[in-house]
């Protein structure tokens, strides 16, 4: 028993297995492991071989004798695209296999787990650790914000705002998410909201998760209190127990060693697609903010017309481009030439890679702007490095985080679900020079919060050491 409590504290991490999930996850892993506390960090084998083929993961965790890595199936055949549009498939997989194998490897691993770190998403590992009599914080990677509005979805359905029938004017404003009231519409609320059937798996999936977080002995979210304070405020009132340890990313660049602070966001990645490098030096020939950074991150999918809208968009705009689209992204494609122009265009001003360092990328002075999908991983890293975005979300939390991006923390502009070569065009040129004082202006503002949030002293890097605390004496009182 006195050994017992002096070793470190043992804790198990499980992210819901896609790419902005394990990123965040395995960033706080790292944290968690630098302050000498124990981590099994659970990748699902499919992820697994993918991180361990395209990344130096395995290298770089070598160095930590207290950190492993262990599997679980995911219940996918391995040539499945787990994509955006099969979502459903994703959750069902986990369900049936994935919450077995993680209960009895919770039986057998040793030493004994002493606290789960479980994605907020995966109401099934309350659920397990309360049946092994294990405590679970949980981690939602999303922006609090979009938590909030998953919350209240049952109150969304009683105001009779979901279902959203056919004919419905999108602008209309919610009014029943408190703290949003004035600038939440229909169109903002997260996609799986926007559904004509209350009993939608998605719209289910996500409300019940959210709410099983008030049984959570905390609630641990990727952001910082400058940021969200207010919607946090509302959060507490549910979730009293809530830790704002981000920007993470940013985060473990203040707690690496000197010697490796540089590699977090270069060299280094926890990416599940092969880095093409060859981007920063094509950056590295370009002037000084000129290049509008383009990518939708690793699960949206698009359709040939939105690819081709986009592209005309961009082209004509005649600003330099980088933009990232994986061999996995557009659907529905026939084969069907590309139109010249953009070939040319393309020739003239862009660089087109399957996946970049995106944090190096955004983090260049070549970047003026950054067309994403608004994933809270990307609104992070381009917040942190200043850069201004113009907004089009695909799915999920993304519709909420382009509002707040647009209407709220004034960072860019919100394409929202218009996808339309014109209008992206104009947007493009409207960041990169018309109206970019203004966003620059306050991109720089946010960036400063965010980076004061993550240094010694500032209320994530306080927040996390209170996380520490937390799990230390939970080790203490089993
Ligand atoms: O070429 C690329 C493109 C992306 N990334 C990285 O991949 C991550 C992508 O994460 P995110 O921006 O959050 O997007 P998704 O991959 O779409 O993330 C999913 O998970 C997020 C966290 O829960 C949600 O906010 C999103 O809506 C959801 O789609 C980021 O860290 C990027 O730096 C790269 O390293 N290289
Ligand atoms: C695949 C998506 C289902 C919900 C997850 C999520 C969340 O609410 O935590 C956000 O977007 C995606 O990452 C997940």
């Amino acid at each position: 028993m006195e050994d017992r409590k002096q070793s470190p504290p043992h804790v198990l991490i499980f992210p819901f297995p896609i790419q902005g999930h394990v990123n965040s996850m395995l960033k706080l892993a790292e944290l968690l492991v630098l302050a000498g506390l124990k981590v099994t960090f659970i990748n699902s084998d499919h992820n697994h071989d993918r991180l361990v083929r395209f990344t130096d993961v395995v290298a770089r965790f070598a160095k930590y004798p207290s950190f492993q890595f262990r599997t679980v199936p995911d219940g996918l055949p391995d040539d499945h695209p787990r994509a955006g549009d099969m979502v459903t498939e994703i959750f069902d997989g986990l369900i049936v296999k994935t919450k077995p194998a993680l209960r009895d490897l919770l039986v057998v691993i040793r030493p004994p787990v002493d606290c789960i770190i479980g994605d907020g998403i995966l109401g099934f590992v309350l659920d397990v650790g309360q049946e092994l009599k294990i405590p679970v914080i949980q981690f939602r990677t999303i922006s609090s914000c979009c938590f909030w509005v998953y919350y209240v979805i049952p109150d969304l359905i009683e105001a009779g705002v979901i279902p959203i029938s056919g004919n419905e004017d999108m602008d209309r404003l919610v009014k029943v998410v408190p703290g949003m009231e004035s600038f939440l519409r229909i169109r903002d609320l997260p996609s799986f909201c926007q559904t004509k059937n209350i009993e939608d798996s998605s719209l289910q999936n996500v409300a019940m998760a959210t709410r099983k977080s008030s049984r959570a002995h905390a609630l641990i979210f990727n952001t910082f209190e400058d940021l969200e304070g207010p919607i946090l405020s509302h959060i507490r009132t549910e979730c009293p127990k809530i830790y704002t340890i981000g920007p993470l990313h940013a985060q473990l660049k203040t707690r690496l060693p000197e010697d490796q602070k540089n590699k977090a966001s270069s060299e280094s990645s926890n990416s599940l697609w092969a880095v093409d490098r060859s981007c920063i030096s094509w950056l590295d020939q370009q002037e000084k903010q000129s290049v509008i950074y383009v990518s939708f991150g690793s699960i949206t999918v698009m359709t040939r017309e939105q690819l081709i809208e986009i592209w005309y968009g961009l082209v004509n705009s005649k600003r330099r481009f980088l933009w990232i689209v994986r061999p996995d992204s557009v659907v529905g494609h026939g084969g069907e030439d590309i139109p010249q122009e953009l070939i040319e265009g393309t020739k003239e001003r862009g660089y087109l890679v399957d996946w970049a360092p995106q944090e190096e990328v955004l983090a260049h002075w070549a970047i003026g702007g950054f067309l994403t999908h608004s994933g809270w991983n990307s609104t992070l890293e381009s917040l942190v490095a200043g850069v201004p975005m113009i907004c089009w979300p695909y799915f999920a939390d993304q519709q909420v985080n382009s509002r707040y991006v647009g209407e709220v923390w004034k960072l860019g502009l919100d394409m929202k679900d218009v996808c339309d070569r014109n209008v992206v065009e104009r947007m493009v040129n409207d960041i990169m020079e018309e109206k970019r004082e203004e966003f620059v202006k306050s991109a720089r503002e946010m960036a400063k919060l965010a980076k004061e949030s993550v240094s010694v002293g500032g209320s994530s890097y306080c927040n996390l050491d209170r996380l520490i605390e937390d799990i230390r004496l939970m080790s203490l009182n089993m």
